[in-house]
């Protein structure tokens, strides 16, 4: 989670759709409007024949009808377009030498189709101040790949540089040193010592020490010993020798933390010193606990250092932790292992806490993540996911917490947590809304040391944030006058280098300095970093330049007494269309529905949509009651109303735009993923004749299916019963509750459906198991309604390899093409 990132579509917390339409430019094929979706192969191939050269049948790939093959290749051709924009990830400022400027580094990632993996790449610029109004970048001509980079972490004062490749098989992890011009070390560390480095965004955790010798983070503990069997049977002692005599079994099988985990080990603490190379395990840390986001903790003279991290923990087993915060986890101070070089001089000053080698600092508290200390080591701060975690609820409002941190070791377990951002229930018109924060920077400190630039969701945006950690205010100090979305890459001294994107534009640098003299609603002015390097292709400035888009207040439909305040507030949804004159006629509309459910759609640039939208589709991204963004209240209201409150939001949106005359009422698509399929899967069944088409993502459609089988069977519960569904979670649900849970599920509606629906299903997604899907797809098709299913084999619930996001996307286009005229 500690990662300098600019929003990732892999990001769990803001929710990404990627569907492709019709090419508005292209010659249209209009199959009839009730084509079978699948042509019988034979037939397909006598049309083909017209077109082939003589003597040879062309055979239609699987799946693609004759009448649709048009289509397919020209949105083919512009979504190669879309994928192959960049994504500005991560960056990092180091400061010139003479003071005069910043070197900046860029880390930048790309789809290589072909090969089915991201290129990452670095860019370099050189930032000279003018002037405090202007700035200059001075970039370097070409980017750089960065093949077979798991991470990259330079060193605190930025003379070193931290590189660490994973190992692909069994072999080791590799660590170079790098210099200002040289490979200065390198080590290999073995699978006996350790497996991969976690470099997954959680777990994650990379910290140089303060004097640049020693470097903590997490890995994967070693491969516990398999019973070995030869001729003899059972092998007593077994062996660490690959022999061709003997053979491995499975031993007892161990708990992974589920979806994306499936077969990782156990991440534990490790650290190596960069002179010698020598790697230790951080000891004391029970088995029990998962580590991650470790720091060093401010070092004392002639005493042993700390490090401060992350633990989770779990009763009778690891419910999946990916995409939920609502697992309990807390911050722990641990003695960092001591290497020879380290104890000259050391007087152990705190030898009497040698039986308590790790301390709980948060013991008063459900969740503590992201520990950053102040930059003179007094305090301690850290973000909570409490509300989560005491809810159920798989995400929800954050609050932002300090502990002044006692010099005395002894003190540390008993000290106060002071609440800087509390959790926003229901806040005033224009006033925060809440902190829904997905990353911090490692460094987020302004000079003055007490103020943190961080990002959060603002409704549906992404906002940056200043927050001064000794008074509490908090600034929105990214632009209030538009609905851009905004994320930090780093900071240069006092000012921001940040990332800046919309719906209808395509990322940008922008470079936030304060100013003096302002008033404090208009502190931060924002430079426009213009390169080369951050442009696509014409096509694509052209297709984006005839979009724009809003954000839409929705008031919510039949307000009762019953309703929080927070809850009987207008959601919002984005709305993205085409300038169109007043005479035309309504582009279709796709509705956009994210998963979650607590999770939320911001206004930042994502390809899929925009192809989608740049194409002749408009598009309604509705931010329903119960997404991240718009306090506590409203989120809260939405466990234990699945399927009715929400699906109640997503028609009131829509009659909304038809009102306005946004959209025409029979040329409605709609699409989403997982909880956002549960909500497209719903919407078909309770309102059969609204929608021309509808395209899911891994959808949820049928709850007491996917309590057995789902990595977080406690969604399932909480989702459908409220809070109270947290308490009563049980492995083995009752009959009267799977009978609740069907009742609650799209596939209680099935019959009554009639809208011709695409599936994209991961074979490996462990959250949405590929049964429900195929489930609810199998008996579409046993009533007659038009299905095409198309499984990835290798993909889990985020469907983002390379190949599968294009093909994916490709046809859901192209299955709107066909239905959505
Ligand atoms: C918590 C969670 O994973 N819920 C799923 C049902 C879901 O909707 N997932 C979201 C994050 C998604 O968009 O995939």
């Amino acid at each position: 989670m500690a990662r300098e990132l600019f929003v990732n579509p892999s990001c769990w917390r803001v929710n990404f759709n990627y569907y492709f339409p019709r090419p508005r430019f292209s010659p249209l094929i209009s199959p009839p409007r009730h084509a079978p979706s699948s042509i019988s192969s034979r037939f397909s191939a006598s049309l083909a024949m017209d077109d082939s050269k003589a003597g040879s049948i062309k055979e239609m790939p699987l799946g693609l009808d004759t009448t649709m093959e048009e289509e397919y290749a020209s949105q083919s051709k512009l979504l190669q377009e879309f994928t192959s924009i960049y994504n500005i990830d991560k960056a990092w400022i180091f400061k010139s030498e003479d003071g005069t400027g910043s070197q900046a580094m860029f880390l930048l990632s790309q789809a290589n189709i072909l090969a089915n993996t991201r290129r990452k790449f670095i860019v370099s610029s050189y930032i000279s101040n003018e002037s405090k109004s202007s700035v200059n970048f001075r970039w370097t001509p070409f980017p750089i790949e960065m093949a077979g980079v798991s991470t990259i972490v330079p060193s605190p004062c930025g003379s070193k540089l931290l590189v660490i490749r994973n190992p692909e098989n069994e072999s080791p992890s590799k660590f170079e040193i790098w210099g200002p011009s040289q490979l200065e070390k390198e080590f290999h560390i073995p699978q006996s010592v350790h497996g991969s480095v976690y470099a997954d965004g959680w777990f994650e955790g990379v910290s140089w020490n303060f004097d640049e010798t020693l470097i903590a983070y997490v890995a994967e503990e070693p491969s516990p010993s398999k019973p070995t069997f030869n001729d003899l049977g059972y092998k007593k002692g077994g062996s660490t020798e690959k022999d061709c005599s003997s053979w491995k079994g499975q031993g007892e099988w161990e708990e992974d933390w589920g979806e994306t985990y499936a077969g990782k080990r156990q991440p534990a603490l490790f650290v190596i010193n960069i002179n010698s190379g020598e790697v230790q395990a951080v000891k004391g840390i029970e088995k029990s606990l998962s580590v991650g986001q470790v720091v060093w903790a401010p070092s004392t003279k002639g005493a042993h250092q700390y490090l401060v991290f992350v633990g989770w923990s779990y009763d009778t087993r690891k419910l999946g932790i990916k995409y939920c915060y609502n697992r309990p986890c807390a911050l722990y101070a641990v003695r960092a292992p001591l290497y020879e070089s380290e104890t000259k001089g050391l007087e152990l000053k705190d030898s009497s806490t040698e039986d308590v080698p790790v301390f709980n600092l948060t013991q008063q508290i459900t969740s503590a993540f992201f520990p950053r200390f102040s930059p003179d080591g007094k305090f301690l701060v850290f973000l909570s996911a409490r509300s989560s975690v005491d809810s159920g609820a798989h995400s929800a409002t954050d609050s932002l917490h300090r502990i002044d941190w006692p010099t005395d070791v002894k003190l540390w377990p008993s000290a106060k947590i002071v609440d800087v951002i509390p959790v926003v229930m229901c806040a005033e018109d224009g006033c925060l809304p809440g902190l829904y924060c997905s990353s911090f920077l490692s460094n987020p400190w302004l000079s003055d040391g007490c103020t943190m630039i961080i990002p959060s969701i603002w409704g549906s945006s992404q906002v940056i944030l200043s927050v001064n950690v000794l008074s509490g205010e908090v600034l929105r100090i990214s632009p209030a006058d538009s609905n851009f979305s905004w994320n930090v890459l780093t900071l240069d001294g006092d000012n921001i280098v940040a990332v800046s994107s919309s719906p209808v534009d395509v990322p940008q640098i922008k470079y936030g300095y304060i100013v003096e003299e302002a008033t404090k609603a208009a502190a931060w002015s924002w430079l426009d970093v213009s390169s080369a390097i951050f442009k696509c292709s014409e096509k694509v400035i052209s297709l984006l330049s005839s979009l724009q888009f809003s954000v839409m207040k929705i008031p919510v439909k039949d307000v009762s007494d019953s309703l929080t305040k927070g809850a009987s507030k207008p959601f919002e949804a984005i709305f993205v269309s085409s300038h169109c004159k007043e005479s035309d006629a309504c582009n279709p509309l796709i509705v956009v529905l994210h998963g979650g459910p607590h999770s939320v759609s911001i206004s930042s640039f994502s390809k899929s949509l925009a192809f989608l939208s740049s194409i002749g589709y408009n598009l309604l991204i509705v931010n329903y009651r119960g997404s991240l963004g718009f306090g506590e209240e409203a989120l809260q209201s939405l466990p234990g109303k699945i399927g009715s409150q929400d699906v109640s939001d997503v028609l009131t949106a829509i009659d909304h735009v038809i009102d306005k005359r946004l959209a025409s009422p029979s040329k409605i698509a709609v699409l989403g993923g997982s909880h956002g399929g549960f909500l497209t899967t719903h919407l078909i069944g309770q309102a059969p004749n609204k929608f021309v088409a509808a395209a899911v993502r891994n959808p949820v459609c049928n709850l007491a299916l996917m309590v057995g089988t789902t990595d977080i069977p406690d969604w399932c519960y909480v989702e459908v019963c409220g809070s109270e569904g947290k308490d009563n979670f049980t492995e083995a649900p009752p009959a009267e509750l799977l009978t609740l849970f069907y009742s609650k599920s799209p596939i209680s509606h099935l019959s009554k459906v009639k809208t011709p629906t695409i599936f994209l299903l991961g074979a490996q997604d462990l959250r949405v198991p590929v049964s429900n899907g195929l489930q609810y797809a199998r008996a579409l098709r046993e009533k007659g309604v038009e299905v095409k299913v198309i499984v990835f084999p290798n993909d889990v619930h985020a469907i983002e390899r390379p190949q599968s996001d294009f093909e994916s996307f490709l046809n859901i286009g192209v299955w709107f093409s066909k239905y959505c005229k």
